[in-house]
């Protein structure tokens, strides 16, 4: 009898074997960048900002002639002028005296603190401060939010707005991704039809083909589909072999399990160089399914049934991606609360799909159906792991939900 891996096992042989895997990069316009992942440090070549600057509208002025200034004896100024922002003064600022200076504006030199505007009042050329200002109150220092040389985004960091910001404040309008992962794609079965042919007798609707496609946009990967291959050895051989050449990553979805007409096993032994890593693991749903190394690339023979081949989409292909492109746990978790008991069976790590329910609480309601039904699928909010030691989950427990 074959000898199921746990899932633990097979996310070790996951980073055994592929997280060293050689990705590409291109170079991406920042405004294009979102969500790509950078593909070197980022050093700063200046300092942001460059030059020390006033974060409000009021006046630059030496702070210490203001430290014993309150409501009755206010220190008191000459306003000498004002600094235009965008422009450098051509003036310093001396004992007791001030220039008018707004939002952005470069601090001239021999000022080291802005009265904030509400807090003056300003009469016959003089204005006056009625409380005391710290050193560098209401400045930007240079260097202060950036200094020049530093690392500001690390290698392997995804990229967000805040991120781009970073690149954007630093000049830069370009930035080195890595390359989205190539995922082909190849639904086999003599029953599965394309859309553009009629439903009839036992035939069904291409579902997975869709589904995985949909899922690798959700994902680092651009997808390619490959079309439906009868449950033929050598068209299936044919179609996989060109997959493998173009793509980092092929997904076949269907003919995993023990039937006579199931071939990806068989396909994928053939190939040239192939390495089968896990055949079988002990999950419900997902049981049947394949991974195998081929030329340094990962080959999954995804089990047909459409809420299987997904959620093993989710949890082990999506799984690969995060570990080649080094990225921490991107699985997005809620606790909620059981709102029934739920018995488990198979002596299998069972997944559980489940809708959640917002109220004071969240609570988590167990989904029944079958690995068939994608409509199970699309009335779950997430799903809960509950691990062969245990035989199910009671009413009231709290539970940790992976969202979809
Ligand atoms: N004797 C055994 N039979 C089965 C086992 C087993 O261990 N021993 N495992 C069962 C489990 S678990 C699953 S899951 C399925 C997986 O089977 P295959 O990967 O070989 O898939 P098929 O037999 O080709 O298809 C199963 C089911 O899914 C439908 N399907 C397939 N592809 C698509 C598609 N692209 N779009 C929509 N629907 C698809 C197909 O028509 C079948 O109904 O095997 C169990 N059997
Ligand atoms: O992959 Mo299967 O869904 O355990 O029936």
């Amino acid at each position: 009898m074959k000898v199921l891996k746990t899932y633990f096992e097979v996310f070790d042989i996951l980073r055994n074997e592929f997280l060293d895997f050689k990705l590409r990069t291109e170079i991406v316009p920042i405004k294009d960048a979102v969500n790509r992942i950078c593909a070197k440090d980022v050093v700063s070549s200046i300092d942001v900002p460059h030059f020390d600057k006033s974060t409000v509208d009021g006046y630059a002025i030496r702070c210490e002639n203001t430290f014993t200034a309150n409501d009755e004896n206010p220190a008191i100024f000459d306003l000498i002028g004002e600094v235009k922002t965008g422009e450098i003064p051509a003036f310093e600022i001396e004992s007791n005296r001030a220039a008018r200076i707004f939002t952005g504006g470069w601090l001239p030199d021999g000022s080291n603190a802005v009265a904030m505007l509400e807090n003056t009042v300003e009469e016959d050329g003089k204005f006056f401060v009625f409380r005391p200002v710290k050193p560098n109150e209401n400045i930007l220092k240079k260097g202060e939010d950036i200094k020049k040389g530093c690392v500001v985004i690390k290698k392997y960091q995804r990229l967000k707005a805040p991120q781009i910001g970073v690149l954007a404040a630093i000049g830069q309008k370009d930035v080195e991704v890595f390359s989205k992962l190539k995922v082909g794609i190849i639904s086999t079965g003599d029953e599965i039809i394309s859309h553009d042919q009629k439903l009839e007798g036992a035939k069904v609707y291409d579902i997975n083909s869709y589904t995985l496609y949909a899922a690798c946009s959700e994902e680092y990967a651009d997808a390619k589909l490959y079309g439906i291959v009868k449950d033929d050895y050598s068209a299936l051989y044919n179609v996989v072999q060109k997959a493998i050449l173009e793509n980092d990553i092929v997904l076949i979805s269907g003919g995993s399990s023990a039937g006579m007409y199931d071939n990806t096993l068989k396909v994928i032994s053939s190939l040239e160089d192939a390495k089968i890593l896990v055949d079988g693991i002990s999950i419900k749903p997902g049981k049947p399914t394949i991974i195998a190394k081929v030329q340094n690339k990962a080959i999954f023979g995804l089990p047909g049934h459409p809420v299987s081949c997904l959620f093993i989409f989710k949890f082990f292909v999506k799984k690969l991606i995060d570990i080649i492109l080094h990225q921490e746990e991107t699985d997005r978790k809620v606790l909620a609360k059981m709102k029934t008991n739920f018995a488990i069976s198979s002596g299998r790590t069972e997944f559980v799909f489940v809708k959640l329910v917002y109220s004071d609480e969240i609570i988590a309601e167990p989904l029944y159906g079958k690995s068939g039904s994608i409509n199970l699928l699309n009335n779950a909010s997430g799903y809960i792991r509950v691990d062969n030691t245990k035989t199910g989950i009671k009413a009231g427990d709290v539970v940790e939900v992976i969202l979809l």
